[in-house]
């Protein structure tokens, strides 16, 4: 079982339920608002849906197609989680589809292994959801947080929902393969192994791609629209974004076999010294470990201090189930590490070319809402272009896709922020204050009801909302606050409960204000929210 957070007695009791209850009362009250703001914006866009046209082709490996007609509509550049669901999704609504991808084999890497719920709802949104199954993909009903040797179960508020919806724990690149074959599948979309090396541009259009062969030969495709999504190392981004990517750590990948996690179908969080470890299912086999390692180096492999770092600081942190299996890992030594990037969306409108995945957004991967950001953003996508019949006037098309960057802000953002932000209070600090602000997000969860069903459907996907997310991070500052001064303040308290704020506040306004403070919190006073598509 897990523990609530470590109330005393009855006066500490009153004092919580009391802050909770003004908080409750507040949050409410300023949700009401928001969401009456939000229909209002919504229902004053219309856009007229097509339906999809048929496709009948069905392929059991990833091959490249048969030349359609010579004739592109689209061209994706990169068949990851990106590009393979928008290449079916566009291809499933008529348009003529040709992705470029460099390596056409199952990838295997440490990204991309878990979907939350929310992601799971736009999988199925875009008809994807059968790439889930034959995969070996875990359910999982949400997290256990565990600091100082107790535990805040963090479950998915899924009542709404129905049965199959749940977080999702899987390879990667097993995943990936599905929905490649899914796209290669239809007759309108070819999927051809090649390497993107440029754009091709006239007169500040892209007008497609230059791209090589498996064999080096080298040639020019064109079409109306280019949809980069070439992912996190992106070499074409540059002409498209200004790209300013941080590096605040690494995760250190490792794989546990012959164990069980310490609640079933829960994934488990451990917040502890130096930054976070994360376990979940990735097969009904393996559960996947990351640590985070802050900071820009690594400990070297070469002479084993990867190896004494793993056994000696983390080990100690790992649950007991896991324990054994962990340390059979690290002596395995099948250790993978991956560089964790975070980088606002800056876009510059470009016309014939779009940026999409982690090529034009990234976060801190701790929250696993990488993919649940992108498969949101190909339904936005997805319904900006359905109405639009003919992509051939680029500046129309431009202008009309400047949108799709505010429309994709409420969900993007909140899950960005709530990333980049957790992740940061998440670490450990020597700063008192830095400390108090961990320990009252710890316990602000363990709190339970809304206080930790509000937090985890923002994280998950399944209300993404940025002014709910603002608001239960300053409600978990001012619980510290609270906690601090309740019953007996002191000057001392008092003054570090001013820091506790002023450190929460400079947590998250900059990343806000990164987001853009308008587009995230009130995107429908944005002109572009309301482009009206290209008639012909
Ligand atoms: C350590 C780590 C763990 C993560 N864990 C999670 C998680 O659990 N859940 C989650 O939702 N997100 C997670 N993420 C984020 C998630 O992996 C990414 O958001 C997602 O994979 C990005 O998809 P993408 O299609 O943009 O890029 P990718 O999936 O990387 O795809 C890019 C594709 O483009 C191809 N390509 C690149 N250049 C070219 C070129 N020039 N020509 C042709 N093809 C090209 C590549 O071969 C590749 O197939 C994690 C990230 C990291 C770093």
């Amino acid at each position: 079982m897990f523990c609530k957070s470590s109330f005393t007695n009855l006066l500490d009791m009153d004092y919580h339920y009391i802050l909770g209850g003004v908080l409750v009362s507040s949050l409410t009250v300023v949700y009401v608002i928001y969401n009456f703001a939000k229909n209002k914006g919504a229902s004053s866009r219309s856009i007229h849906l097509l339906e999809s046209n048929e496709f009948g082709k069905t392929s059991e490996n990833v091959t490249c197609n048969e030349e359609i007609d010579g004739i592109t509509d689209i061209i994706i550049v990169g068949a990851g989680v990106a590009g393979a669901a928008l290449a079916y999704t566009l291809g499933k609504d008529g348009r003529r589809v040709h992705v470029f991808e460099r390596d056409l084999s199952e990838p295997d890497r440490i990204v991309g292994e878990y979907l939350q719920p929310g992601g799971y709802l736009k999988l199925l949104e875009l008809g994807l959801e059968d790439c889930l199954d034959e995969i070996d993909a875990q359910k999982v009903f949400g997290y256990a947080l565990s600091k100082d040797g107790k535990d805040a179960m963090l479950s998915y508020p899924l009542e709404k929902f129905s049965s199959d919806v749940s977080g999702r724990g899987f390879h990667n690149g097993r995943f990936i393969q599905r929905m490649r074959e899914k796209a290669a599948s239809l007759q309108n979309v070819k999927l051809e192994h090649g390497t993107v090396t440029s754009l091709l541009k006239e007169n500040g259009t892209v007008k497609g791609v230059n791209y090589k062969t498996k064999s080096g030969q080298e040639f020019t495709a064109k079409a109306p629209l280019t949809i980069v999504c070439d992912g996190c190392f992106s070499n074409l981004r540059r002409f498209l974004c200004n790209p300013k990517v941080e590096v605040p750590s690494h995760f250190v990948g490792l794989v546990l076999e012959n164990c069980n996690l310490p609640y079933a179908n829960y994934g488990q969080v451990i917040v502890d010294d130096p930054s976070p470890i994360v376990f979940y299912p990735i097969s009904s086999i393996e559960i996947r470990c990351l640590v985070d390692v802050p900071g820009q180096k690594l400990p070297s492999f070469g002479n084993g201090e990867m190896a004494q770092y793993l056994k000696t600081l983390v080990a100690p942190q790992v649950p007991p189930e896991l324990y054994n299996s962990f340390n059979a890992a690290v002596d395995k030594g099948n250790i993978r590490t991956m560089s964790n990037r975070s980088m606002p969306a800056s876009p510059y409108p470009t016309p014939g070319a779009l940026l999409m995945g982690d090529a034009l957004n990234m976060r801190h991967p701790v929250t696993g809402g990488g993919m649940t950001v992108i498969l949101s953003d190909i339904v936005v996508l997805r319904d900006l272009l359905k109405p639009v019949h003919d992509l051939h006037d680029a500046s129309a098309l431009c202008k009309y896709l400047e949108s799709f960057y505010t429309l994709r802000k409420p969900v993007a953002s909140t899950i960005n922020t709530l990333a980049d932000a957790l992740y940061k209070v998440f670490c450990a600090s020597p700063d008192s204050a830095r400390k108090e602000m961990r320990q009252a997000c710890f316990d602000y969860l363990s709190l339970g009801g809304i206080f930790s069903d509000g937090p985890t459907a923002l994280l998950s996907g399944l209300n993404p909302s940025p002014l709910i997310l603002v608001l239960h991070f300053f409600a978990m500052a001012v619980y510290g606050v609270g906690r601090l001064l309740i019953p007996f303040p002191s000057p001392k308290k008092m003054w570090i409960g001013v820091r506790l704020i002023s450190s929460a506040s400079s947590i998250i306004f900059p990343i806000i204000k990164a987001e853009g403070v308008r587009q995230m919190l009130f995107p429908a006073t944005v002109p572009a929210y309301y482009r009206t598509p290209p008639v012909y």
